[in-house]
C-alpha cells in the first residue's frame, strides 16, 4: 500500500488510544474514517477530516469500513459490541485495543464468527512511533492480518504473536510504558527543582534529557545497558546517582513488582 492508501476505518471511542492512532493515520494519509464518539470534545480535534457521529445509529447508511477499530474501555465492551455485530463479515476486519478483553470473548459479543484481532498499541502512535503487539483471533484472513498490519505498522513498529496470553504482559510494559517513561520526566523534574534549579529549566532539562535519551537508544546499536555504562564515568556522579537507583528494592524490583501488578490487572480485566 502506498503512503495514502489506507482504506475506510470506522473508529469506535475516539479517546486519548484511539485519538493517538487516529492522528497518526491521519498524517499517514488516511482517507476516509467515521469516528463512533458520544463525547463531542473528544473527538473535536479531528473536525473537519473525520466523520464523527455519537452512536452506532448515525453511521452514514451504506458506509463499509475495512477494520472497525474498537478504541473504548474494557468495560464498556459488553454493552457496545453488539451494537457493530451487523458489520463482521468477510470484507471487516474489527482491531481491538481494549486492555485485557479477549477474542473469544469479543466474539462472543459480534456475534460468534467475527474476525477480530487483538492488539495492544501505546500512546506514542500519535507521533507514529508507537509498538503495538497484535495477536489473530480464529479466522481471521491473510488479507485481513495485512490490512491491520498496515494499519498499526503506519503508526510505529508491530510484532504478531499467536498465543493471546502474552498480551497481559505486553499491556503491562509496551502499553503502558510511556506512562512510566513520563513518570521519569515528572520525578526528574521536581528533583531538579529541589536541588535549586528554576523550575522552567527543571521542566526543559527533564523533557530533552527523556526525550533525546530515547532518541539516542533508537538510533544507536548498542543496548541500554551499554548506554548506560557510557554515561556512567568511574567515580563520578552518575555512579553515585545509580548505586542509589539499583540499590535493593530500588528500581529493577520496583519496576518488576509495577510490570506483575499491571499484567494481573489485564487478565482481571478479561472477558
Ligand atoms: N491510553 C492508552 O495509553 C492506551 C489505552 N488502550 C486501550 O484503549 C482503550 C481506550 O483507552 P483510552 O483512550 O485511554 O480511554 P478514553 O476514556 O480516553 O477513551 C474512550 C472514549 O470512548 C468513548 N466512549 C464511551 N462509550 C462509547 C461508545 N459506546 N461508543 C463509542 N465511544 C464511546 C469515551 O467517552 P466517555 O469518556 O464518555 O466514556 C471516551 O471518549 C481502552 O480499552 C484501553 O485499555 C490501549 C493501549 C494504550
Ligand atoms: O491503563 C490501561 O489500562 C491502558 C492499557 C495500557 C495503557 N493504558
Amino acid at each position: 500500500m502506498t503512503e495514502t492508501s489506507l482504506p475506510p476505518l470506522l473508529l469506535v471511542g475516539c479517546g486519548k488510544m484511539g485519538g493517538a492512532m487516529l492522528a497518526g493515520w491521519l498524517e499517514r494519509g488516511l482517507a476516509e474514517a467515521v469516528v463512533v464518539e458520544p463525547q463531542p470534545a473528544a473527538a473535536a480535534a479531528f473536525a473537519g477530516r473525520v466523520t464523527v457521529v455519537p452512536s452506532p445509529a448515525a453511521i452514514p447508511a451504506g458506509f463499509r469500513p475495512a477494520a472497525v477499530v474498537l478504541a473504548i474501555k474494557p468495560q464498556e465492551a459488553a454493552a457496545t459490541l453488539p451494537a457493530f455485530a451487523h458489520l463482521a463479515g468477510p470484507d471487516t476486519v474489527f482491531l481491538s485495543i481494549m486492555a485485557g478483553r479477549n477474542v473469544a470473548g469479543m466474539r462472543g459479543l459480534l456475534g460468534g464468527a467475527a474476525a477480530v484481532i487483538r492488539a495492544m498499541p501505546n500512546t506514542p502512535a500519535a507521533v507514529r512511533q508507537g509498538f503495538t503487539v497484535a495477536c489473530p483471533g480464529p479466522g481471521v484472513t491473510s488479507g485481513q492480518k495485512a490490512l491491520a498490519d498496515t494499519l498499526l505498522s503506519s503508526v510505529g513498529e508491530v510484532a504478531w504473536v499467536e498465543d493471546e496470553t502474552m498480551i497481559d504482559p505486553v499491556t503491562a510494559v509496551s502499553g503502558g510504558g510511556p506512562a512510566y517513561v513520563f513518570l521519569l520526566a515528572e520525578v526528574m523534574e521536581a528533583a531538579a527543582i529541589e536541588q535549586g534549579l528554576p523550575p522552567d529549566l527543571a521542566r526543559r532539562m527533564a523533557r530533552a534529557t527523556v526525550a533525546g535519551s530515547g532518541a539516542l537508544l533508537a538510533a544507536s546499536p548498542e543496548n541500554s545497558a551499554q548506554l548506560r555504562k557510557n554515561v556512567t564515568s568511574p567515580k563520578g556522579t552518575t555512579e553515585r546517582a545509580l548505586a542509589v537507583l539499583m540499590q535493593p528494592e530500588a528500581w529493577p524490583v520496583l519496576m518488576s513488582k509495577a510490570i506483575a501488578a499491571a499484567t494481573d490487572r489485564s487478565r482481571e480485566l478479561g472477558g
